[in-house]
């Protein structure tokens, strides 16, 4: 860039023009004049032809003219070239020197920039169209064309030659430019400067012509028929002054053109040196450029650097930035941080300020401890001690609890022998006297309780309804008296009283549990392995199946129940002593002296079921054939068994109508016992963790048999009127037959317990009930039978009956009851 100025200056405009311009116009001339002769013989040869006259001088002229304004065009072209040239390499700078050229030749084209008309064109006068004055012939100003030529080539003594300026050239011509601050040449369009003088020539020589033809033809049109010699006269006269004229320029113009010819001799000399120097210029010019475009070229690299340089510059500004931000930002959360910390060490002074004194305290309170757990240890030192003595006196206790279970043992073995001796004592056979309570449903038809208006007239009605019965003994409840009255054959009432000893004698008022305290010790010795057979005995509707089963609440449970769930208490109870229990029920019914299953799940009796009664002498066992036997794991079971039991003798009973009052019942409960000892079975949770007492394998089997027997009324009182006489006799004779042989039986075994006649044959066959419970009616069983009593007076023979039958049966000694076990060893 710093070298541009340099070249600038170097190169000066003005020297380059004034160097140049006298040899382009010099050259320029020569070449206009060339062209511009061949123009001007054409010309001069289309006025030939049209005026056919031959003007030599004319023609000269005219040609003259035409190369002279063609080499003033010529001339203006090259000095307005080189300037031109010039500029534009001093001016661009660094555009190019061919499109320097190019732009400059199209505005002079246009007539603007610095290719303007050049300060020569002013100086081309144009004095006048030769339209105007017809016969005007173009001059060249030699002042005008002075200027951008050399001297030498001026300095002739040429005459003054006006250059008409034609009307075509002077409205194609561009105007001086406006701007006219611009001091550069004005260029002259070269086409339009160049041919119309000639043309302008041609064409005012042609319009004389035309002129003349016209003139003379009109002349002759309109003279001619006045005046056709003047005319012709006048015509002459033109022509000779034309001639004159024209020999007066053809001297002039041979003496312009030798000048011309030696100015052109000159030009040519002075165009080889300015071809020189032209070419010089150009190499000159070129190595500039060269280098120029190397500055160029430098320049751009240089640029794209200092770009580039800019560029990374920037980046790095921008991390640096970045990273300046990013470092404040770290610094902001570092002195963030460093806040926290201070605060937390001076949380963690205050801290350690306060576990400095807790620790003070807490060393205090260590020494105080460790003080404490000294005492603590000689104190569970003496603890030890008193355990280890604890644990010596527990092991001697164990022992003598284990030395206690032998004695309970032992114990329960005596027990079991002293109650079966107070059994025996008591006697083997035993009857219990109950009297039920009178019932509503006692009270006659015609007095129902509907129509019984208070309850003391209802108890007045029962009272009433009573028979005369009395319990004088108050203390062992063992006397129950009947009194009755009746007329004798005389007519006199006749009293009697009847005087009855039982074992025990329940009142009316006496309940299911008073009853049963006294059976209790039955059910007891069939857990001991005795053979139990409980008997309810009574006419129809005296109170025998609720003895045995009672209601459904626990107050009215019967002794079934009850026996069943004492032998379950007393079993666990045993367990303990090292005996397991196995209870089986079995529940069957004896009408018309054949035996049915009441545990049985079908719907129907079978009638091809046969139950046959068999007896084991060995072991004292009696069984019966294809009968339900019920494995019993609980007393609820037992509740269930009673309910399906009644539910069959329901199903019966729509068949023969109150059946249950004409059968027996027999309700069996089997009890299997073994003394398996304490700890042999997983079963036995109390031995765990004591001393095991083996067991001895001793076995125990006990039956409880509790039956309730039917109606012992003979009388046909309760048969229902569905009953057919058949069926009536031979349910009664069954239930006379079974009952008397039960009578024969007991007779029997008081008779050879007593060691009467006929001791060797107890008739246990005469009836399937005898059969069934010979084993619980023989010596080796205990025997009790429940006498249940109506307390209607309307009873009351049949309640003498059955109060002279149990008294029979109560006298009976059977002898002494047998314990059906085995032992092992
Ligand atoms: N001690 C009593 N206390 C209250 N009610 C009783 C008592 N004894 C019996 N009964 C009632 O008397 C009625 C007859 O009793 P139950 O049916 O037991 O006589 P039964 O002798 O068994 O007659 P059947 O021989 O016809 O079976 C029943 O309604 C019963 O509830």
């Amino acid at each position: 860039m710093s070298r541009l100025p340099r070249l600038r200056s170097s190169s000066p405009d003005h020297h380059l023009t004034s160097e140049l311009a006298p040899a382009l116009a010099s050259a320029a001339y020569v070449n206009t004049r060339k062209r511009k002769s061949n123009i001007i013989d054409e010309e001069e040869d289309d006025e030939n032809d049209s005026l056919n006259i031959t003007n030599p001088a004319h023609s000269t002229n005219s040609k003259d003219d035409s190369n002279y304004s063609e080499a003033q065009d010529k001339l203006t072209e090259l000095g307005a070239e080189r300037p031109r040239k010039v500029a534009a390499i001093g001016g661009a700078g660094s555009s190019r020197p061919t499109r320097a050229r190019t732009v400059s030749t199209s505005a002079a084209t246009k007539g603007k920039g610095p290719l303007g008309p050049s300060k020569t064109a002013p100086n081309l006068n144009s004095s006048g169209s030769s339209d105007k004055g017809g016969t005007k012939v173009p001059t060249l100003s030699s002042s005008n064309f002075g200027k951008g030529l050399p001297k030498s080539a001026l300095s002739t003594s040429r005459p003054p030659l006006t250059l008409s300026k034609s009307t075509t050239r002077g409205t194609s011509a561009p105007p001086p430019s406006s701007s006219g601050g611009r001091s550069g040449p004005v260029r002259v369009p070269v086409t339009t400067a160049r041919k119309p003088p000639s043309t302008s020539a041609a064409t005012t020589t042609r319009g004389v012509g035309r002129t003349l033809r016209s003139t003379a033809s009109s002349s002759s049109s309109s003279a001619r028929p006045t005046k056709p010699a003047d005319k012709l006269t006048t015509i002459q006269e033109q022509l000779a002054s034309l001639e004159a004229a024209r020999q007066a320029d053809s001297a002039r113009l041979a003496q312009e053109m030798a000048s011309e010819r030696s100015k052109l001799t000159e030009l040519q000399s002075h165009q080889v040196a300015l071809s020189k120097q032209l070419t010089e210029a150009k190499s000159l010019e070129l190595n500039h450029r060269r280098e120029l475009i190397t500055y160029a070229d430098e320049l751009d690299e240089m640029r794209k650097k200092h770009k580039t340089e800019v560029m990374e510059l920037e980046i790095e500004l921008r991390r640096r930035e970045r990273e300046a931000r990013e470092s404040a930002e770290d610094l902001r959360v570092t002195r963030g941080d460093l806040d926290r910390e201070r605060s937390t060490t001076e949380h963690l002074r205050s801290t350690l300020h306060t576990q400095a004194q807790t620790h003070l305290t807490l060393t205090a309170e260590n020494a105080a401890l460790k003080a404490q757990l000294s005492n603590l240890q000689r104190e569970l030192e003496k603890r030890d001690e008193e355990v280890r003595e604890m644990k010596l006196e527990v092991e001697e206790k164990e022992k003598r609890v284990v030395q206690m279970k032998k004695e309970v043992f032992e114990s329960e073995t005596i027990r079991r022998k002293l109650h079966n001796m107070v059994l025996e004592l008591k006697g083997n056979i035993r009857v219990f006297c109950r009297v039920r309570p009178v019932l509503s449903s006692d009270l006659p038809s015609t007095a129902s309780i509907e129509e019984v208006e208070g309850e003391e007239e209802l108890e007045t009605i029962k009272e009433e309804m009573k028979a005369n019965m009395a319990f004088p003994d108050k203390r062992d409840h063992k006397e129950i008296v009947l009194y009755s009255s009746s007329e004798s054959a005389m007519g006199n009432e006749r009293k009697e009283v009847y005087s009855f000893g039982f074992d025990r004698v329940f009142e009316p008022a006496s309940t299911q549990s008073e009853v049963f305290e006294e059976i209790s010790q039955l059910a007891q010795s069939c857990i001991d392995g005795y053979n139990v057979c409980i008997f309810a005995y009574g006419q129809t509707g005296s109170g025998k199946s609720f003895t045995m089963e009672g209601g459904n609440t626990d107050s009215t449970a019967g002794m079934i129940p009850r026996a069943v769930e004492q032998v379950f208490r007393v079993a666990e109870e045993m367990r303990s002593k090292g005996w397991e229990y196995k209870i089986e029920g079995q529940f069957l019914e004896i009408y018309n002296e054949s035996i049915h299953d009441l545990l049985s799940t079908s719907t129907s009796s079978d009638p091809s079921k046969k139950h046959e009664i068999k007896h084991d002498p060995k072991t004292s066992r009696t069984t019966v054939t294809d009968l339900t036997v019920v494995p019993l794991t609980s007393p609820s079971q037992v509740k269930l068994l009673l309910a399906r039991a009644q539910k069959r003798r329901s199903v019966a009973a729509t068949l023969m109508n109150e059946r249950s009052s004409r059968s027996h019942s027999v309700f069996t409960l089997r009890i299997s016992g073994m003394m398996v000892g304490t700890g042999s079975s997983p079963s036995n949770a109390e031995a765990e963790g004591s001393e095991v007492i083996a067991g001895t394998g001793e076995t125990c089997e006990g039956c409880l048999n509790l039956v309730d027997l039917a109606g012992s009324e003979r009388l046909n009182v309760s048969f229902g009127p569905g009953v057919t006489e058949k069926e009536r006799v031979k349910e009664t004779q069954s239930i006379n037959k079974s009952l008397s042989a039960l009578g024969d039986v007991i007779a029997a075994l008081g008779e050879r317990g007593s060691g009467g006649i006929g001791s060797g044959h107890i008739p246990y066959r005469n009836s399937k009930l005898t059969y069934l419970l010979q084993n619980s009616l023989s010596g080796s069983s205990k025997t009790l039978m429940v006498l249940n009593l109506s307390p209607l007076a309307a009873h009351l023979s049949e309640s003498l009956t059955s109060l002279r039958f149990a008294t029979k049966v109560n006298n009976t000694q059977i002898g002494t009851a047998k314990k059906v076990s085995k032992t092992n060893s």
